[in-house]
Parts: structure tokens; sequence; C-alpha cells
């Protein structure tokens, strides 16, 4: 999947989110995105998906199955969770079954029957994560999906996701709290500055000062732009 110059605001003359985002979604990798408050994460990842059109530049090659839960659940609809999820199988072309298996797998099955409205946050959080794992996604894209997870689930989580990564899904999940950092080959977007910038964020510099005879001034800077540092004279 691509993106091509994607850039998009949310209304005419509004400033823009994201400009000129062009980049590749790898098959069978976890992609951790980060960024501050607002960098626009949140509005990425709805790209990604496909629930918000690019305003400017095309989205191509996006896997024909899409697993999305947004980082807020709309939990006010009148159903038990599994009258819900029940339903989303359906639309989805997947078995009733499914429901309870992702619900034993996530630890959901003693809260199938209760109303959406009256699950607790993190509980609904759960099941518009269930909602997403239902059709074996090409594509799972996953906004904050470990905010109030319980202990437990927060765990498993991780491997869950690598599971589905290592049998070719391309796996979507922005994390402020780091909890997919010891999974092995996560590749890291930033967004900053209205666009997507990968691997991880640029170090921050200092400055360290050498006090050296003069005669040894030049070979030491030498030696220092030969192993790879900024090095004045002065
Ligand atoms: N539905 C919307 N309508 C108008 N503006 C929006 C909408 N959603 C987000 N924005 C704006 O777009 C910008 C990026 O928001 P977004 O939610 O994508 O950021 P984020 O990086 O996910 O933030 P956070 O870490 O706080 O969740 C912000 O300026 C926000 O106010």
């Amino acid at each position: 999947m691509r993106f091509n110059q994607v850039a998009f605001r949310y209304r005419r003359r509004a400033p823009w989110v994201l400009r000129d985002v062009t980049l590749t979604v790898p098959r069978g990798r976890i992609i951790e995105v980060n960024g501050r408050n607002g960098a626009g994460k949140s509005t990425l990842l709805r790209l990604v998906a496909g629930v918000v059109p690019p305003v400017r530049g095309s989205v191509g090659d996006r896997p024909p199955s899409v697993g999305y839960a947004p980082e807020r659940f709309p939990a006010g609809q009148p159903f038990t969770a599994r009258a819900y999820l029940g339903h989303m199988a359906a639309v989805r072309g997947v078995p009733a079954a499914r429901v309870g298996e992702w619900a034993e797998r996530l630890g959901f099955t003693g809260l199938l029957d209760t109303r959406l409205p009256d699950l607790s946050k993190g509980s609904a959080h759960k099941a518009g994560l269930i909602q997403a794992l239902l059709a074996a996604p090409g594509l799972l894209v996953l906004d904050e999906p470990f905010a109030g997870l319980d202990a437990g689930t927060r765990a498993a989580l991780p491997a869950l996701l690598a599971e589905l990564a290592a049998e070719g899904s391309s796996v979507i999940v922005s994390d402020h709290q780091g909890d997919l950092r010891s999974v092995p080959g996560v590749v890291r977007w930033q967004v900053a500055d209205q666009t997507v910038h990968e691997g991880d964020p640029p170090e921050e510099q200092t400055v360290v000062e050498v006090i050296v005879a003069r005669s040894q001034a030049e070979d030491l800077v030498g030696r220092l732009k030969a192993d790879g540092y900024e090095a004045r004279l002065r």
C-alpha cells in the first residue's frame, strides 16, 4: 500500500494537518506511529484505514480487508456486545463463531451479554478491538489500542499483533506508551511538521569542548571528522 503526496485538512481553508506524505506501508510488519499530541497521528490512521479520503494526492493498493479501531469506541448503540459484534461479523462475511474466539482471547467472554452503553471505558475499547480483528485483516489500524486496557490484555496484545504481522498483515498502531518497544522488527513512523518521518526521531545534539595542545589540534579534528563527528578548530 502506498501514499503518493497525500495532503489532508478537515475543512477548506483550515490548516493542513498533513502535507506531501509519500510512503509505503510494508506488508507483514508492525508500524508504530508516534508524535506529540495534535501532530496528526489519528488523522494519518484514518487516511490509512480509508475512513477519510486524501484532499490531495492518492492512496493506492489498500488491502481489501481492513480492520480499524478508532481511539474512542462509539459505545452509545443500544445493543449487547454480542449482538453488535455478531452484526459486524455478518457485515464482514465471517462466521459468528469468530466473535466467541476473539472474546475468549481478549478476556471478554463474560461481557458479551452486556449492553454497549453499560460497558466500562476499557471494556468498550476491547469491543472496538474485537470488531477490528474479526475479519483477519490484511490491514489492521489501531488508534491507541493499549489505552485503558487491563494489565493482562495489555501484556498479551503485542504478541497477538506480532502473530498477525507474521501471517502477512500490515499492522499500524499509534502508541504513546511504548508498549511495542519489546517487539522485534517494529517499523517506527514519527508524525511531525505536517508530515511523516520514517525511523526514530533524531537524537538531541550537544557540544563537547576538548582542550588539546595546539600541535595536536588539526590531527584530532581530522580524526573526529573521520569518525563522523562535526568538529571545528577554534
Ligand atoms: N474531526 C476533526 N475536525 C477538525 N479538526 C480535527 C478533527 N480531528 C482532528 N482535528 C485536528 O487535526 C489536528 C491533528 O489531530 P489528530 O487527532 O490527528 O492528532 P493526534 O496526533 O492523533 O493527537 P493526540 O495525540 O492528541 O491523539 C489537530 O489540530 C486537531 O485539532
